[in-house]
């Protein structure tokens, strides 16, 4: 998907969205016929007049869309199909089927139908998905499901209307058989679950008709999308005239016997996102010198880190006590801080568990915390299966439990501000799903929380730019396998290196 860049694309939830259809329909502003107009106007932007569409319709306000949409295709010249299953439940959809009847515009009602349809030439160029909206309440129902498994199968392209029947849309759970669409085109605002969990997988190209609604009004949940931002562009461009002491410095610590690797990552990934000098302070003695970044300084856990700008803590920590020592000699700095893996467990759960949580709490800068679903269940002491049922919820609860910045990792990661305020990330896909990662984003992290960039935001950015890396390499490559977290470091300043341009 391709927002504008630099502004903000707000998300609303669905009671935000109910209020609108209430005060639009006061207004007796018709936004179900600006719905139908902006797909009509869509799909004649991207295919001939003489193209076949399928449309498919739900008893629902969704299946009104599509049903007043099929009108207006119908009359501008393409060949509209449509299919409905179930006598509509709602007013205006039963009015726009109606008027789809007195057009004789063909009306599958049949299941059972539906595989001579498929036999029947010519097939179709596009099928437009109506079937269910913002109102899934439940699984869909076993003819549903038939009709949403036998579309995807089509190998035809899927136009999701406002949200892939099936997807819950706040959740991004798919609750059941769930429509694979190419594109959705969603009405009013973005909403949470075209990005998470299984959205990121069914939604396809995600398209926004705001339907001239004023969004402002409504905004209670302070959500939008993660996009490039300018508030640190300033702080990241360098001018000629600079030396490395501008560029903040960075310690991390963590680097346990066998876990070493977990610390030289986050290190590298500080130097390849610009930190000026960084420290790593290892548990584990026997470290002298990482012979492939040599310029990382290699001292012991218990060190001084006053010299540090930022930290980055927990990466390979392990959770013994000398592990737990070394947290709470890191903590006792209240310097800039991303904590990630053992860190976050120790916090979870460990004798100083209080301790920490206390220290978080009573930050004047919050710390981020950048849990993946499971280490941010331990931190809420629920499910994995709880914190992926709704992972916008789960964020926003960690972040103001302890103060802090929480990037929930994962398929659409939610960075949450402890003062409710989230954003869902656009970037990314399944090449960062590999073991480090969240080592290289801790310490691409820490070196913008070095350069003096707000927690929040540099947490933002680093996502961001995290999932550029891997969007880079999945379109050098193909496809999403074989990227390694060492091979990520260095496509981090390329990207930063292109986008400060
Ligand atoms: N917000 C706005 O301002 C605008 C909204 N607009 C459009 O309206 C859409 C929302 O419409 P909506 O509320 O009628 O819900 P929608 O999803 O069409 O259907 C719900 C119906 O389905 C049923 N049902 C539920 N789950 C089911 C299941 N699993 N399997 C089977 N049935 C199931 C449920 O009935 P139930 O059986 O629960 O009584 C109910 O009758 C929204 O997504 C957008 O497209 C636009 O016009 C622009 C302005
Ligand atoms: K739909």
């Amino acid at each position: 998907m391709s927002p504008s860049l630099h502004q903000t694309i707000s998300i609303l939830d669905v009671p935000a969205l109910r209020m609108i259809e209430q005060d639009a329909e006061r207004d007796g502003v018709d936004l179900m016929a600006l719905a139908a107009l902006s797909i009509a106007d869509r799909v004649s932007a991207r295919y001939p007049s003489s193209s076949c569409v399928w449309i498919a319709a739900g008893v629902g306000n969704n299946g009104g869309d599509a049903l007043f949409a099929a009108q207006i295709l119908h009359q501008r010249g393409f060949h509209v199909q449509c299919m409905v299953m179930q006598p509509p439940v709602s007013r205006r959809t039963q009015a726009a089927l109606a008027e789809c009847e007195t057009l004789n515009i063909p009306i599958v009602r049949d299941v059972a139908l539906l595989h001579d349809l498929s036999q029947l030439k010519p097939a179709p160029n596009l099928i437009i998905d109506g079937l269910l909206g913002i109102g899934i309440n439940r699984a869909p129902s076993d003819e549903l499901a038939g009709l949403i498994a036998f579309l995807n199968q089509m190998n035809t392209p899927i136009l999701a209307l406002d949200v892939p029947s099936g997807l819950n849309a706040e959740t991004g759970e798919a609750l059941g058989e769930v429509i694979r669409a190419t594109d959705t085109l969603t009405f009013i605002a973005q909403k949470s679950g075209l990005w998470m969990a299984d959205g990121a997988d069914c939604a396809g190209q995600v398209l926004l008709a705001d339907l001239n609604v004023n969004k402002d009004a409504y905004q209670s949940t302070a959500g939008a999308l993660n996009l490039e931002h300018d508030a640190a562009r300033i702080k990241l461009k360098r001018p000629r005239n600079s030396h490395k002491g501008r560029f903040g410095s960075v310690a991390v610590v963590g680097g346990h016997v066998g876990m070493l690797g977990a610390a030289l990552l986050a290190g590298r990934a500080a130097l390849a996102a610009g930190a000026g000098k960084v420290w790593l302070n290892v548990l584990d003695e026997r470290l002298a010198v990482d012979v492939f970044a040599p310029e990382l300084m290699i001292r012991l856990a218990n060190a001084n880190l006053g010299d540090a700008h930022a930290l980055a803590i927990g990466m390979g920590l392990g959770q013994d006590e000398a592990a737990q020592l070394a947290l709470s000699h890191a903590l006792g700095y209240h310097k800039a801080s991303v904590l990630d893996a053992d860190a976050l467990n120790l916090i979870a759960h460990s004798p100083l568990s209080e301790t920490y949580k206390t220290t978080l709490r009573t930050r004047t800068l919050p710390a981020v915390l950048t849990p993946h679903p499971t280490e941010a269940a331990r931190l809420l002491k629920s499910s994995t299966l709880d914190v992926q049922a709704n992972r916008v919820a789960a964020a926003r609860r960690i972040a103001r439990e302890f103060a802090s910045v929480v990037v929930l990792k994962g398929a659409g990661t939610v960075i949450a501000h402890p003062n409710g305020a989230f954003k869902i990330n656009t970037t990314g896909g399944s090449a960062l799903a590999v073991a480090g990662q969240g080592d290289v984003l801790s310490g691409a992290i820490a070196a913008l929380l070095g350069m003096d960039i707000a927690p929040f935001d540099a947490a933002c950015l680093a996502v961001y730019m995290h999932g550029l890396a891997g969007d880079a390499y999945e379109a050098q490559a193909n496809g999403s396998i074989g990227l390694s977290a060492s091979a990520t470091v260095p496509r981090i300043s390329s990207v930063l290196n292109q986008w400060l341009l």
